[in-house]
């Protein structure tokens, strides 16, 4: 096992003008599992495949362990990859896969059949050791994948959307396996996804990439709970945070002609972006007139979209609560965010005392 040191790492293509990735700080800790993630292109794959030495970098140093590998070739880096498309090999069986990566290492005999028994054992790929990849479903195939990095015993495993090819539900169920099969083996992980539920389920730190830059590093509900900018905001959480223009003028809010006493303790006045969980929104009586358009009925959850003063908002709620078209609604202490509307920074809302919002006009 062993940490991996990113520092000041910057990737430009050739023949590109500007970089893919820019100025990237990170450590990633021995034994912990960090998970990239934002959309596509903001440059994850990158990073990553700078990390396995697919990619040459162009600025910066990558450490993994004490060793800086930036001139070490992909296969004296200690590391394995596992890939969305499996990247198996089709001639041979299940066991030879797994065996491959060992064999080319002169590992002895014996001890490659044990490790891929051990590592058969714990994936349950026991039945299908003598199967071709194309006779196995694609979760089997993933766990063939799983299989021939497990075996390596490396330093640390890196997966570049290692789930994105299997239908919903067989997601759902190997990012479990995923997560029980590395906190067994406490090996260090990187794992890129654009799948935010699936950046949220599986790390021990988000780290949330934009245009190549990183945008916040956290655990998972610490980014929920305070996203550093509207565009984190936006990224996780499922629905996306609602985002509202308002404007701060002394100790009050005001969102299109509603005005909130907020108890704003704040020297900052003019515009700012508001920003509110669907599920942190509660119907009140003396709160924010909203005006229903739709209903989604999720089963557990009920999605309630429509508008406060002409911009679009999403409540979540019980599905058992009584919905009218004409609703009020507040959100409890600490759960309003501000952001600056130029910038899309977080405003901290440490300097706020009480944030319960009451309708004044
Ligand atoms: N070989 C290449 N040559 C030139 N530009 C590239 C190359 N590979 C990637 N890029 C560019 O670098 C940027 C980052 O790409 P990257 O594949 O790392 O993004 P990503 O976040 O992994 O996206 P996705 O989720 O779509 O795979 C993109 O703008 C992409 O067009």
């Amino acid at each position: 096992m062993a940490s991996i040191d990113i520092a000041e790492v910057s990737k430009t293509y050739a023949g590109a003008t500007a970089r893919s990735v820019s100025d990237i700080n990170l450590s990633v800790r021995d034994g912990e599992f960090i998970v990239l993630v934002g959309p596509s292109g903001c440059g994850k794959s990158t990073l990553l495949r700078m990390v396995a030495g697919l990619e040459d970098i162009s600025q910066g140093t990558v450490r993994i362990g004490e060793r800086v590998v930036n001139k070490v070739e992909p296969a004296d880096r200690d590391i394995a990859m596992v890939f969305q498309n499996y990247a198996l090999y089709p001639h041979m069986s299940v066991r030879e896969n797994m065996a491959y990566g060992l064999r080319n290492r002169k590992t002895p005999k014996a001890e490659i059949e044990s490790r891929v028994a051990e590592a058969a054992r714990m994936l349950e790929l026991g039945p299908y050791l003598d199967r071709k990849p194309r006779a196995l479903s694609g979760g089997q195939r993933q766990r063939v994948a799983m299989g021939r990095a497990v075996v390596r015993q490396p330093a640390a495993f890196l997966f570049d959307e290692p789930l994105s090819n299997l239908d919903a539900k067989l997601r759902v169920s190997m990012r479990g396996e995923i997560r029980r099969l590395q906190k067994r083996l406490g090996t260090t992980s990187l794992y890129v996804t654009h799948d935010q539920l699936e950046a949220m389920t599986l790390a021990d730190r988000l780290v949330v990439l934009n245009a190549g830059q990183i945008e916040q590093v956290g655990a998972p509900l610490e980014i929920y709970h305070r996203p550093a900018s509207t565009f984190v905001a936006s990224f996780i959480g499922s629905p996306a945070m609602n985002l509202l223009d308002g404007e701060i003028q002394g100790s009050q809010l005001q969102i299109g002609s509603v005005q909130l006493e907020l108890n704003l303790n704040t020297s900052r006045n003019g515009p700012v972006t508001v920003g509110v969980r669907a599920e942190d929104l509660q119907p009140d009586r003396l709160g924010l007139p909203f005006r229903v358009d739709f209903v989604e009925e999720l089963g557990a959850q009920r999605l309630v979209h429509g508008q406060v003063d002409g911009q679009q908002l999403v409540l979540a709620l019980d599905p058992r609560f009584e919905i009218s078209t004409e609703m009020r609604l507040s959100v409890p202490r600490g759960q309003v965010h501000l952001f600056d509307t130029a910038t899309g920074r977080r405003i901290d809302n440490e300097e706020r005392s009480d944030v319960r919002a009451a309708v004044l006009a």
